[in-house]
């Protein structure tokens, strides 16, 4: 294959940086034309597909011209390819793909479709339908499995817990990964959860889940999840992890404990591990649901210690019911939880991980190097 020209993948990214919406949407209408059928593996709502998909194509078009190779161009696609089977996506469809995009770039170019550009563009497009198509068919492991909803219950007005069980055998994940998640109540649209305990031989599944403002799965899960629902997982993902024989901090954020709790967990079985510092905050004291269960934890294992820390001294009137976390006997702090963490003491001998709200997780990893711990040592999962 010969290099793809510069100026021709250039001005293609141009024409979608343009209008990407309106791009998107002539693709995905010129498929659908040629084959009406595809428009049910999407979900009903486009918006979001839409914007992935321009991402998509904006990112080979600028990597696909650069002189050292496309390795990570490869595999990101090719871990894209092995995502799309949970939509239903076949060869077939790939080859329609391209056909569709190559021919809103040939009507965005207008005059400029030169042979040149056609087959710049064409390669691009070839290397991004071609990698997704040929990783989808070699995928060993099952599309989709299935759990059942077995428990929910409320923790506070807008967070629940949701055990579930598989209904077979399933592909096993690792402590602190997540895993594509679809629920009845919305189907064909996926959304990312982390398991808040290890994958076990039973099939059991535990979900800390809040419901973020304009989140309509977290806002179904909290509000309608019933027991027997059966939920759709896919591919897992995610690279968190504690090597047992580094010291490490952990920070986690709400509802964010839950991946760190499963790598706590998980931790347990080695004999002398590394000390583990986990921070755990929320906004209000009766918010820290967690801490009897991480107490237990701490209590067993000494390598463990666990700062509570929220925003504010007392409850609001709302948050009825709710634990004092001082009758756990741990130590509780008043303030933001990366704030605290960061100035508590030196990390720099620390593997960090953070999980929590987005701007909690983006604020601490600054404080925390702002404190002198190293970028590369601190790991968190992506920020949406
Ligand atoms: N794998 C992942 O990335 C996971 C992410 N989450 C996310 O974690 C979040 C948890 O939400 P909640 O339980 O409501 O936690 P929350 O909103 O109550 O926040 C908990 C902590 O974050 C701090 N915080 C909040 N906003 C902040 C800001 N702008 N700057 C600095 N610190 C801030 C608070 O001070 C508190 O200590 C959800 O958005 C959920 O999507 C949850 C589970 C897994």
């Amino acid at each position: 294959m010969t290099q793809p020209e510069q100026p021709a993948l250039t001005r293609a990214r141009t024409l979608v940086a343009g209008n990407s919406e309106r791009f998107a949407r002539n693709v995905f209408a010129r498929l659908f034309a040629m084959k009406p059928v595809l428009r049910e593996l999407f979900p009903a709502e486009m918006a979001r597909v839409r914007e992935s998909f321009v991402d998509v194509v904006d990112h080979v078009l600028a990597s696909i011209a650069a002189p050292d190779g496309h390795g990570e161009l490869v595999d990101f696609l090719a871990q894209l390819g092995r995502d799309h089977r949970k939509y239903g996506v076949v060869s077939e469809h790939y080859w329609l793909m391209y056909d569709a995009l190559m021919s809103e770039f040939e009507y965005a170019f207008g005059a400029g479709w030169t042979d040149a550009a056609e087959e710049s563009v064409g390669q691009a497009m070839l290397l991004l339908t071609g990698v997704m198509r040929g990783a989808a068919e070699s995928a060993s492991e099952p599309v989709q499995w299935q759990a059942r909803v077995v428990q929910k219950f409320s923790i506070t007005r807008d967070r629940a817990i949701v055990r579930l069980v598989a209904t077979g055998p399933h592909p096993a994940y690792a402590a602190g990964q997540y895993l594509e998640t679809q629920i009845p109540q919305w189907p064909r649209t996926w959304r990312n959860l982390s398991p808040a305990i290890p994958d076990n031989p039973n099939g059991e599944l535990e979900f800390h889940v809040r419901a973020v403002p304009g989140g309509r799965i977290s806002r179904t899960i909290v509000s309608e999840t019933r027991v027997g629902d059966v939920w759709t997982f896919a591919q897992r993902h995610g690279t968190m992890q504690l090597d047992p024989a580094k010291p490490s901090l952990l920070i986690a954020g709400g509802t964010g404990l839950a991946p760190l709790r499963a790598l706590l967990i998980d931790y347990a079985q080695y004999a002398e591990p590394a000390p583990v510092h986990l921070f755990y905050g929320t906004e209000y004291p009766g918010e820290l649901y967690e801490l009897g269960v991480l107490r237990q934890l701490a209590a067993t294992n000494p390598w463990l210690r666990i700062t509570g820390v929220t925003e504010n001294v007392d409850d609001p009137w709302w948050l009825t019911d709710a634990a004092d976390p001082r009758q756990w006997g741990l130590e509780l702090v008043y303030g933001r939880v990366g704030e605290v963490a960061a100035g508590y003491a030196d990390w720099s001998d620390r593997q960090v991980l953070l999980c929590g709200p987005a701007p909690m997780v983006f604020h601490t990893a600054l404080r925390l190097r702002a404190a002198g711990v190293d970028a590369d040592a601190i790991a968190h999962d992506p920020l949406t």
